[in-house]
């Protein structure tokens, strides 16, 4: 039984929601213990992972028996699956029935990154995303995220939305995960309940009308943008599409759900029609609470298509031409078809599809990371960044050694680990077949390269 009592302003206001006698059951169930579910990355394979209950909605999502420690397992730290409460991976379910094109996607809100590794996760090799957070150091879990799930197909950013002023028409897909006033969060983090009163609602919703007033337009035509809290309450949901509606032009999506999943879709009247949100209670879904609306833009609005830059300038960022990305794809033996970018020394690789859309981005946001970053090269040799041990790229060029689990988290404590007849120079390390990062042998001693922020403490 949690200690902090539900407010009663949101008791009254979930009873005007559901009614006295289901609000008994909503209650009932936000006074359980949330389940634990994880999403695996299609991308990397766990050899020992038994599937479990699986997520409806979600081809990835898998319920977990009990909650295990997540830190203490080195494949959560390769990047092989992301912790994620189910509802929201519902989103899966959108992108795959309403079959979205695989382009440039924005997930505006993206801290730490669950929607993000989602959606890199869908895109694969066929688009690119950009993943934004506007809190610094929020940007930095988010990068370090985007890092471990590996795919090179992430620019993540880190600026208020007020900075895509000018990227306006140019993403197939704009997600906004709006900070809220987390009703839909009262079981799983207590603390939510404290924060909350009418007022914080007002708040959030007057910074959500914020956010989507500069988000509404950089949808391109016949694209998507999908807004989603992690609350009930009408002023935070309904009232956006309301907004939106009454901002920009849009056109409504209906999600076709599975009656069993006893999501409760909600109609919404507006002067543009009727537009559709679905709610996810915790009486009725095994997920925490969560509302999700679809919007889209109509084939008359404005499209971008950034044009190739003849002269890339940048103040920070240095364009690798075509002859030497060729000559580094042929020393690291990578193949398809990869360009390159140098940033403080180091090499970034991107699939050539998405060069003049980072050019474009790079002249107007602040890049925290995109791609693969490869690593720095001195004379003939590659010092290998941990991005690129954790990216899904070959690394055929180095010796590998698999580790104990116990000598995997060593590693990951950045601690000495003990080996006997290691090869000599850069050695990938990796659990159950995933990199985790890189160690060298000098011969007389061994260097653990793991980054000291992502070292894992006292345990
Ligand atoms: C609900 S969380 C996003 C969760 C994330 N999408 C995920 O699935 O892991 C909302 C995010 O919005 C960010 N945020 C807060 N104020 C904001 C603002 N004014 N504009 C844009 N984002 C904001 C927060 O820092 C937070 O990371």
């Amino acid at each position: 039984m949690n200690s902090f009592k539900l407010p009663k302003a949101f008791q009254n206001q979930m009873k005007g929601l559901l009614g006295e006698v289901v609000y008994e059951e909503f209650e009932k169930a936000i006074e359980k213990e949330a389940r634990t579910s994880i999403r695996l990355n299609p991308w990397k394979e766990i050899p020992n992972f038994e599937k479990t209950e699986p997520i409806p909605w979600s081809e990835n999502g898998y319920f977990l028996e009990s909650r295990p420690s997540f830190t203490l397992d080195p494949s959560f730290h390769a990047g092989g699956y992301y912790v994620q409460e189910a509802s929201s991976m519902f989103i899966e379910h959108i992108l795959k029935s309403l079959k979205v094109i695989k382009g440039l996607f924005l997930d505006l809100a993206a801290a730490p990154g669950g929607k993000s590794t989602l959606l890199s996760s869908y895109l694969g090799e066929e688009g690119f995303l950009v993943a934004n957070e506007v809190i610094q150091n929020r940007a930095q879990i988010l990068r370090e995220n985007i890092i471990k799930w590996g795919l090179g197909n992430v620019l993540v950013s880190n600026n208020d939305p007020e900075h895509f002023a000018h990227l306006e028409g140019m993403f197939e897909l704009v997600l906004i995960d709006a900070p809220c006033s987390g009703e839909g969060m009262f079981r799983k983090d207590p603390q939510a309940r404290v924060e909350w009163s009418p007022d914080h609602v007002q708040l959030c919703a007057s910074r959500q009308k914020r956010i989507l007033d500069r988000s509404g337009a950089l949808v391109k035509a016949g694209g998507y943008l999908i807004y989603s809290t992690c609350t009930f309450n009408e002023l935070e949901n309904e009232e956006m599409i309301r907004f939106l509606t009454e901002e920009f032009s849009y056109e409504p999506v209906r999600v076709p759900l599975d009656p069993n999943w006893k999501i409760i879709e909600s109609k919404v009247e507006t002067e543009s029609g009727e537009f559709f949100g679905y709610r996810f209670f915790p009486h009725l879904v095994e997920g925490e609470g969560f509302f999700i609306t679809v919007l889209k833009r109509p084939q008359d609005a404005l499209s971008l298509e950034p044009k190739k830059v003849k002269d890339f300038k940048h103040h920070y960022l240095k364009e690798i031409g075509p002859k030497e990305c060729e000559q580094i794809d042929l020393e690291l033996g990578f193949s398809g078809n990869g360009t390159y970018f140098q940033l403080n020394e180091s090499y970034f690789r991107i699939n050539q599809d998405w060069k003049n859309h980072v050019d474009k981005l790079s002249q107007h946001l602040s890049l925290k990371y995109f791609g693969v970053e490869i690593g720095k090269k001195q004379g003939i040799d590659w010092i290998p960044s941990p991005a690129w041990a954790l990216s899904i790229l070959p690394k055929n060029k180095f010796e590998t050694i698999e580790l104990s689990k116990n000598q995997a988290l060593d590693f990951l404590r950045k601690s000495d680990i003990q080996f006997i007849d290691l090869p000599k120079g850069w050695v990938l390390v990796c659990y159950q077949s995933l990199p985790l990062g890189w160690i060298k042998n000098l011969g007389n001693r061994t260097n653990n390269y793991y980054p000291k922020e992502w070292r894992i403490r006292n345990l």
